[in-house]
């Protein structure tokens, strides 16, 4: 039986996505067509009668202002949100900036889906000689984790990212689902999947067939354990969810 549920959803659609670019931590805002897809997310959840109690994000502004457009979408703007860096999106190192389809162009398209998907697979680190590496590491917003600015990753593989967001879910989330809080997580791409591995109990394998489209509540069912009671359910226009998934996974295409 189901005790308790949480939503856990990827932002809305970057900037970033519409070029087809690594975005990962560079602090893009979210396209036209993500603020349109964040409030209709809190429309949905509005109509389904939900009432949150407090929303987790990230600390990148796409992630922040996905919160703040669903919340005002449902009325209830109130509701704390509370930011962290451990839900950022999976930190791509020297990837960060690249064009996904150029990618495949030298590298081949299975090698970027391994880059992309791969569970343990850590791609080549972010340095100082990187266009964005300053702009990344000067900003203020990391001076306020609760580890110094040195020990934040310069890349990190889908199991890095578990890593270092799985204390936060146990300690700070776990606690405030157990007293009865109605909890939505507004993260990243990869930091949902990392969650979902954790929560579903998905292998090593099964993990690198998840992708997850922008700007959609997946509702989960636990049980007093933590474990799930029936499947994860991505709300919405179904088609229109696989249509979402599969334009994600072309983005390696040729
Ligand atoms: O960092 C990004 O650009 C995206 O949020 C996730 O990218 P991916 O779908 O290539 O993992």
């Amino acid at each position: 039986m189901s005790k308790y549920k949480v939503f856990v959803m990827r932002h809305g659609e970057g900037a970033w996505t519409k070029e087809n670019r690594f975005c990962s931590w560079v602090d893009q805002r979210l396209s036209e067509d993500g603020v349109k897809e964040a409030l209709a997310c809190g429309h949905l959840l509005k109509e389904a009668g939900y009432q949150l109690d407090v929303v987790f994000t990230s600390l990148l502004s796409r992630s922040i202002h996905t919160a703040w457009l669903l919340l005002e979408a449902m009325g209830q703007e109130w509701v704390p949100v509370v930011r962290t860096w451990r839900l950022n999106e999976r930190h791509y190192g020297a990837l960060i900036g690249l064009n996904r389809a150029e990618m495949a162009l030298n590298h081949g398209e299975e090698q970027v889906k391994q880059w992309r998907r791969s569970y343990d697979l850590t791609p080549p680190p972010i340095d100082e000689s990187h266009p964005y590496f300053l702009e990344i590491y000067n900003d203020r917003r990391y001076s306020t984790c609760d580890v110094s600015k040195e020990f934040l990753p310069k890349s990190e593989s889908l199991k890095d990212v578990l890593e270092r967001l799985q204390p936060y879910w146990d300690g700070t989330i776990v606690p405030e689902i157990k007293r009865g809080k109605l909890v939505l997580i507004s993260g990243h791409g990869n930091s949902c999947r990392a969650l979902l591995k954790h929560l579903e109990g998905l292998s090593d394998a099964d993990i690198v067939d998840v992708t997850l489209p922008t700007g959609t509540p997946i509702l989960i069912e636990l049980d007093e354990n933590f474990r799930p009671t029936k499947p994860m359910q991505l709300l919405g226009d179904q088609k229109a969810i696989q249509a979402a998934i599969r334009k994600v996974e072309d983005q390696e295409l040729l």
